[in-house]
């Protein structure tokens, strides 16, 4: 495979080997999104993607999908919810430097990408789940999905779920589970439109027309070029660059070595190609970090660093701890527990019974603890002393956790070593308009040229709330697919 990402004019190319109207390169979320609309737009439709078949990451995911403003299911389960005021979430949760028009055409078009979504066949059980998770553990449909309900979010907007899952038949993320079930019927509804599919090809660069405009893609397939042409436009859907080891190191590096909910083809091959075009980028630092704690336990405990010290309300959305740990705390952090809070956990369900592992180190006292854990002496013990001064009251002055969780440490501690458990992917790629058009360095979009999902910068510029992938996949996939079919 030639590293030459450079667009190929078009005079150069005396034999097409494949022809649409619009051609999409990749078949996940944001490709399958695409397809649909821009068959219904009256589009013929191909879809290429370098697998032997679709899905993507999308089809192994969890299959959160970040829905809001009063969809019937958060209605129909007693949730109150407004486009302005998953706005106001948005904008908080997932900055700094979310791009306000995709925020608002994402909140206010919410309601009606749930319609849509269960027009093409995904469905959504009414059965809420409301415990601190990872995932629901069972086949809910709606669950709180990025710290809706915890500090420092439910003081800026009124706290309501927004990860919407669709239903499985059984609890198995990566094998037929909620991402699966999300993926499947959208197919079935593209395939029913006539788009075509071809597998094992890989698109590597843009094929481009005197005046700039994208006219095709050059694939690769089995060593051979193959030349495919789009009478009327071409979508990038091809995925993140969590797995380009060349541009994590130059434009995330915290995730070197730690790539996650991601998939190997996820090789930033849609940025490179459309970047050679002189496509604009945006927030390419911007990183989603998983941490690898059980939210029944973190929410029960205290979470300290490297030097003893509290840092974050252990109650909110796992991805924001993980980035918190990654970012701010030198990847570093303890779970800090007392037995009752630790049975308490053991005792309740969790879809992640893998990250209840046996503490690392139990003692009788904080100050033994502390010595075990190798934190400077003192540290620790005055973390828990100012945490059980407020405890005892039922508060959380100094982080805010929620009352519920707040009870004071008492009697023999154990403490869990969770350093460097974070992994994690980008969020960053090419800047596009509210209509899915990639945008030139000088501002203009490229003729003929869009994009969606996570080969670009879509409404996260920052942080990070489960669902927002699939969310801003399928949603600014669509605004791609009719955006490429009606030029
Ligand atoms: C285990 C796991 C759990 C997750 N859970 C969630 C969740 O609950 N909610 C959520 O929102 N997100 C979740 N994610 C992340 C989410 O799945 C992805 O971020 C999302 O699928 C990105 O959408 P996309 O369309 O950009 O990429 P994908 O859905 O991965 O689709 C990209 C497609 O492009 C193809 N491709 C790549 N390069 C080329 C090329 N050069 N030519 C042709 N084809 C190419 C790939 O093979 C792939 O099929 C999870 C991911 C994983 C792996």
């Amino acid at each position: 495979m030639p590293h030459d990402r450079r667009p190929i004019p078009a005079s150069d190319v005396s034999t097409w080997d494949l022809e649409a109207d619009v051609v999409i390169a990749g078949y996940g979320i944001a490709g399958v999104s695409a397809a649909i609309e821009a068959a219904r737009a009256g589009a013929d439709v191909l879809v290429l993607d370098r697998a032997g078949g679709w899905g993507g990451a999308a089809a192994l995911s969890g299959g959160w999908i970040y829905l809001g403003g009063g969809t019937p299911l958060q209605r129909a389960l007693g949730f109150e919810d407004s486009a302005e005021n998953m706005a106001a979430f948005m904008t908080a949760a997932l900055g700094p430097g979310v791009d306000a028009a995709k925020i608002g055409a994402y909140a206010h078009g919410s309601v009606e990408h749930f319609h849509w979504l269960t027009g093409c066949g995904v469905v959504f059980k009414e059965e809420f789940w409301g415990e601190p998770g990872w995932e629901v553990p069972h086949d809910e449909g709606l669950g709180y999905s990025g710290g809706e309900n915890a500090a420092p979010f439910n003081a800026v907007a009124t706290p309501a779920p927004r990860g919407h899952v669709p239903q499985m038949t059984d609890k198995r993320t990566g094998v037929r589970g909620a991402g699966y079930m999300l993926m499947k019927p959208l197919v079935e509804t593209a395939e029913s439109l006539g788009v075509r599919a071809e597998y094992d090809i890989r698109a590597h660069a843009l094929v481009t027309g005197v005046d700039g405009r994208v006219e095709g893609l050059l694939c690769r397939r089995f060593g051979a070029d193959v030349r495919v042409r789009a009478r009327r436009g071409v979508v990038l859907a091809t995925g993140s660059f969590a797995y380009n080891a060349e541009m994590i190191e130059t434009y995330a590096p915290r995730l070197i070595g730690r790539p996650a909910a991601a998939i190997e083809e996820h090789d930033g091959a849609g940025i490179l190609m459309a970047q050679a075009a002189g496509a604009a980028l945006a927030h390419m630092d911007a990183t989603e970090v998983a941490f690898f704690g059980d939210p029944q336990m973190m929410a029960r405990g205290i979470l300290v660093n490297g030097r003893g010290q509290r840092f974050i309300a252990e109650d909110t959305y796992g991805g924001r701890i993980g980035q918190a740990v990654l970012i701010q705390q030198d990847n570093a952090a303890y779970l800090v527990m007392d037995m009752d809070a630790h049975e308490e956990a053991l005792a309740t369900t969790t879809s992640t019974p893998f990250f209840r592992q046996p503490p690392t180190w139990a003692a009788e006292t904080v100050a033994e603890l502390e010595a075990d854990m190798g934190l400077p002496a003192g540290a620790l013990t005055s973390t828990v002393e100012t945490y059980n001064r407020h405890a005892t009251a039922g508060t959380d002055p100094l982080l805010h956790k929620k009352a519920q969780w707040v009870r004071p440490l008492e009697g023999p501690v154990a403490a869990w070593d969770l350093r460097g458990c974070t992994a994690g992917f980008t969020l960053g790629g090419l800047r596009t308009d509210v209509d899915a058009r990639v945008l030139h360095v000088d501002g203009t979009p490229i003729p003929g040229l869009y994009a969606a999902g996570r080969c670009t910068s879509g409404v996260c510029a920052g942080g990070y709330s489960s669902g927002t992938s699939l969310g801003d996949g399928s949603f600014f996939g669509r605004r791609a697919g009719v955006s490429a079919a009606t030029g």
